[in-house]
């Protein structure tokens, strides 16, 4: 079984995607499992999604130490580390010290990683890494609010990061093909070199650097080589997805921190469609509780029924002013008063009858995470590259969409909060939730598993399992 480790909330839904839809099955964990919860039957790979990009590194590497027990406990040998495929990470870590930390724990010969994940328009090239063509650092990413991104030089931001020594797999070796990979990772290994950042430009590329690092104990990167690893398991079927959104008629709302300029584009596509949109300033009112309390009361003020469709809760805001907010609070503050008070608000939405929340921005996801209790999820379908729906195992009966914050066309959250009236719900079709995975032991299959043709059909098709909400009409209190 493959293991993977998310330094974040939105890059672990970015990569148990690219796990199933490479045809392994996959179960999602936020924060490390209770040790008494093992992983469904049958199932292929385990992502355990941290928040611990931000963190302290010592609590980076202690939280993703504690996955790694979990995931070894529960028989997975092969473990992946996934990072943002911007590299986001200060000089401080937290790449370079998990990597180390992962590395020594598995006594890893030199381990191969790579941010290239070209679906996301991310490659690297000569060790360089590029964002939709445009060097890292001329990408928005230099604006980025709690790590800018001011270097395109993958060597020389690991190294920052780690005394380890690092090289680069041209693009030319992994072009040769598997063997290629591999014998230059048996002479990095035979040298002492650590860290191999290679070179990939397509899912070609990262396919060969998959076959060449099948029995490797750790790889890491963003959600292109896990794909590519993902290729590499043998008896990997595709798993077929539930095409019905089956969640899309439940009151929605939109709750945005991600500051990314692509997250900023679709905020502008939801102001231009006329929705309801509230700002979240933690200058004018810092303390977390108020500023969710004001955000919750201008929520119950909106009319019922509005026409103008689901609520807007944002504080994504364009760089001039997030560096004056940063100015004003300290950049850490404003951080830490947003989260706490976006965990409040979402808690808030969902005790109110909302039970779609599209959330834009990882740290921002994580929050909401946190604050509704969600222990685990369902990987659904794609609501764009990137961006799986998740159903939740536990705790409220919602949907989520937990998008990174660069990710989605401009029109993305426009469609993914649309109102009810735009998706009637198929005939018959009563929307239902997979089983617990909070309970301790094994379970029984997600409804994402192909119901073979003499398979009982999943939950939401026959007899209603003992979750089933009742059927999407408007819950008390919830707003359009
Ligand atoms: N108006 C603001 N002023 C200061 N900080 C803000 C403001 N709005 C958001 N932030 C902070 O900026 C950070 C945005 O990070 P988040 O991970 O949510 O988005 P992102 O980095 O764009 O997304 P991803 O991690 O998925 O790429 C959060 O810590 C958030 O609290
Ligand atoms: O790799 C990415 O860019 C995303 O999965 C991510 O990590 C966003 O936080």
């Amino acid at each position: 079984m493959l293991g993977v480790i998310a330094d974040d909330v939105t890059g672990a839904g970015d990569v148990a995607l690219a796990l199933r839809e490479s045809g392994l099955r996959t179960v999602l964990y936020f924060g490390v499992p209770g040790a008494d919860v093992a992983p469904p039957d049958g199932h292929e790979a385990v992502v355990v999604a941290l928040k611990s990009r931000m963190a302290a590194p010592a609590h980076a590497v202690a939280e993703s130490l504690a996955a790694l027990e979990h995931l070894r406990e529960h028989g997975v040998r092969q473990v992946y580390f996934k990072f943002c495929s911007t590299f986001d990470s200060t000089p401080d870590g937290n790449i370079g010290p998990v990597l180390d930390a992962l590395a020594d724990a598995l006594d890893a010969p030199a381990v191969l990683l790579t941010p290239s994940s070209p679906q996301h328009g991310r490659t690297q090239y000569e060790g360089r890494l590029f964002v939709n063509g445009v060097p890292l650092a001329e990408s928005p990413m230099r604006h980025h609010p709690v790590t800018p991104m001011t270097d395109s030089s993958l060597p020389r931001l690991l190294r920052a990061q780690t005394d380890q020594p690092v090289e680069v797999v041209r693009w030319g070796t992994v072009r040769a093909g598997v063997e290629a990979v591999r014998a230059a990772l048996t002479d990095a290994t035979a040298r002492g070199v650590r860290y191999l950042l290679a070179d990939a430009l397509d899912e070609d590329d990262l396919r060969t650097l998959g076959l060449a690092t099948a029995d490797a104990p750790l790889t890491a990167g963003a959600a292109g080589l896990a794909g590519g690893l993902a290729h590499a398991v043998p008896g990997g079927a595709p798993a077929p997805y539930d095409e019905v959104e089956p969640l899309a008629t439940w009151p929605a709302a939109v709750l945005a921190g991600s500051c990314s300029a692509r997250t900023l584009q679709q905020l502008d596509a939801l102001r231009a469609q006329g929705r309801p949109l509230h700002r979240l300033d933690p200058v004018a009112e810092p303390d977390p509780a108020t500023l969710a309390g004001h955000a919750l009361d201008w929520y119950d003020a909106l009319p019922p029924g509005s026409p103008h469709g689901a609520p807007v809760l944002h504080s994504s805001v364009e760089p001039d002013e997030l560096r004056a907010v940063q100015r004003a609070l300290g950049a850490e503050r404003a951080a830490a008063v947003l989260e706490e008070a976006t965990g409040r608000i979402a808690a808030g939405l969902a005790s109110r009858g909302v039970r779609r929340i599209i959330a834009a921005g990882g740290e921002t996801s994580g929050s909401v995470v946190t604050a509704l209790g969600i222990t685990g999820a369902w990987i659904g379908r794609a609501g764009a590259p990137g961006v799986p729906w998740i159903h939740p195992t536990s705790g409220p009966d919602i949907t989520l969409l937990l998008k990174s914050g660069n990710f989605g066309a401009p029109d993305f959250l426009v469609r993914a909060s649309a109102a009810p009236r735009d998706h009637p719900l198929p005939q018959g079709h009563s929307p239902s939730r997979p089983p617990d995975l909070s309970a301790p032991t094994h379970h029984s299959s997600p409804p994402h598993h192909a119901p073979a043709p003499a398979a009982p059909a999943p939950p939401g098709r026959s007899a209603p399992p003992p979750h089933t909400p009742s059927p999407p009409s408007r819950p008390q209190g919830a707003r359009p």
